[in-house]
């Protein structure tokens, strides 16, 4: 009998300080989580509270999306149909510093020389002295094999055949000094590279940001581009906030959070799968607007069955951005592995929308270097930047003489 007393307060005292201990470790886990926050509010830093802006308005957060919107129908101002107000990420965490964006061409050269199979080919093949018809065959095939397309090709193949005749040399030096100087002209060293990505003073004299609009079929870098391009952006102090309109793929939300989060930068986004794109652009640029920031980059879902699809979902969410601001940059992501399937896409998504400029994203990833010339020829916009790499700072802005000189390593 005083056996099981003793059991029963036993097991009592022994289920009592289990708790206790419990309780105690959930609260040091919820402190060591918050800990960081707490303790760069104190040092005085940066706040960094990642969230939007999007919900401070409460005709936006009114209103269960779908409702009032038609297919097709564009969102009014005030409204959203992105499925509910674009929510908030409300964690903090500490924000990194990004690489400053001057050099990084430089710190990313290694990588951008595998992509010049091309320059060193075409360098011992030009080098070799009493050039014949196979030399010049094997010229012109480096350079479609590198993807510099067929018009730049026939053009650099007449150039070079009269120069090296007039030159007579071999002189590695002086073939490279020409060979160079022709590369140039095919990258086109004149070509304005500037993202506009400063505030602009609207009809209404008022301030807006300017947004920037990725677009680009699935799988090219899109949502990577964007987090990094906020990196670029933040290493210019600039004030950034992101819009994530690819809602047909809720990691690709997720996925722009992470980067948001990592400096500082806040991201509007649905907080469902499958809401209306157009609402999140709309709900992020008023956001942007209404907090002063210089730009709004906003990403795009890419999978859309055909060119009619496309021209309608990228024509709707540049009129409902316009109602706040008007589109500054539309970049196109493309990425240099796909040679010409990529240019195919190109060509498509540059119908559906008015292409400014173009990222090509694993240029890491290639010896097929030429498609930088092949894509700005054909859709005779400029590559802006170019992806050189999986890591946070591994974009860059791309720089034609530093392209060159790589390729030529
Ligand atoms: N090597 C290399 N990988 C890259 C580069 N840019 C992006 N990637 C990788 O490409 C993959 C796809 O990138 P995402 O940004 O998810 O592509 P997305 O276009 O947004 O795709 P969807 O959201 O499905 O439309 C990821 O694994 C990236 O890390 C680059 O410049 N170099």
């Amino acid at each position: 009998m005083f056996a099981d007393i003793w059991l029963y307060l036993v097991l009592g005292v022994l289920v009592v300080v289990g708790a206790g201990l419990a309780l105690v470790r959930g609260r040091h886990s919820r402190h060591e989580r918050h800990g960081e926050t707490d303790e760069s509010v104190e040092t005085g830093e940066t706040p960094t509270t990642v969230g939007t802006s999007g919900d401070a308005d409460p005709d936006t957060a009114a209103a269960p999306s779908e409702a009032g919107l038609e297919p097709g129908a564009e969102p009014e101002p005030g409204g959203t149909d992105s499925g509910g107000p674009a929510t908030a990420a409300a964690t903090t965490v500490d924000v990194e510093r990004p690489e400053s964006v001057a050099g990084r061409m430089v710190r990313l050269r290694a990588r951008l020389a595998r992509a010049g199979g091309l320059g060193s080919t075409l360098l011992s093949l030009l080098s070799r002295g009493d050039l014949d018809e196979s030399d010049w065959e094997e010229i012109e095939e480096t350079l479609l094999l590198a993807d510099i397309g067929s018009g730049p090709t026939d053009e650099l193949m007449t150039a070079l055949r009269t120069r090296v005749k007039v030159l007579g040399t071999t002189d590695p030096e002086q073939v490279r000094a020409l060979l160079r100087e022709e590369l140039l002209t095919l990258v086109d060293s004149g070509m304005d590279r500037r993202l506009a990505v400063s505030p602009v003073t609207g009809d209404d004299g008022e301030p807006h940001p300017a947004t920037v609009l990725v677009v680009g079929v699935n799988g090219t870098g899109k949502t990577t581009t964007v987090g990094k391009l906020a990196r670029v952006l933040v290493a210019e102090d600039k004030d950034v906030l992101l819009g994530a309109a690819d809602t047909f793929r809720a990691a690709a939300a997720d996925q722009l959070s992470t980067w948001g989060e990592r400096v500082g930068v806040s991201v509007v986004r649905a907080d469902r799968e499958g809401a209306d794109p157009a609402s999140v652009a709309f709900d992020a640029v008023k956001a942007g607007r209404e907090n002063g920031v210089d730009t709004v980059l906003v990403d795009t879902a890419g999978r859309l069955q055909n060119k009619a699809g496309l021209m309608d979902e990228l024509g709707k969410i540049r009129r409902v951005i316009s109602r706040h601001a008007p589109v500054s940059e539309v970049l196109l992501v493309l990425d240099a592995t796909t040679g010409q399937n990529g240019m195919r896409q190109a060509q498509v998504f540059s119908e559906a929308v008015d292409v400014t400029g173009i990222v090509l994203t694993k240029l890491d990833g290639t010896a097929k270097g030429g498609i930088v010339v092949a894509v700005q020829r054909e859709l005779g916009v400029p590559v802006k930047f170019v992806g050189l790499g999986e890591g946070p700072d591994d974009l860059a802005p791309f720089d034609a003489a530093g392209f060159v000189d790589a390729l030529l390593d």
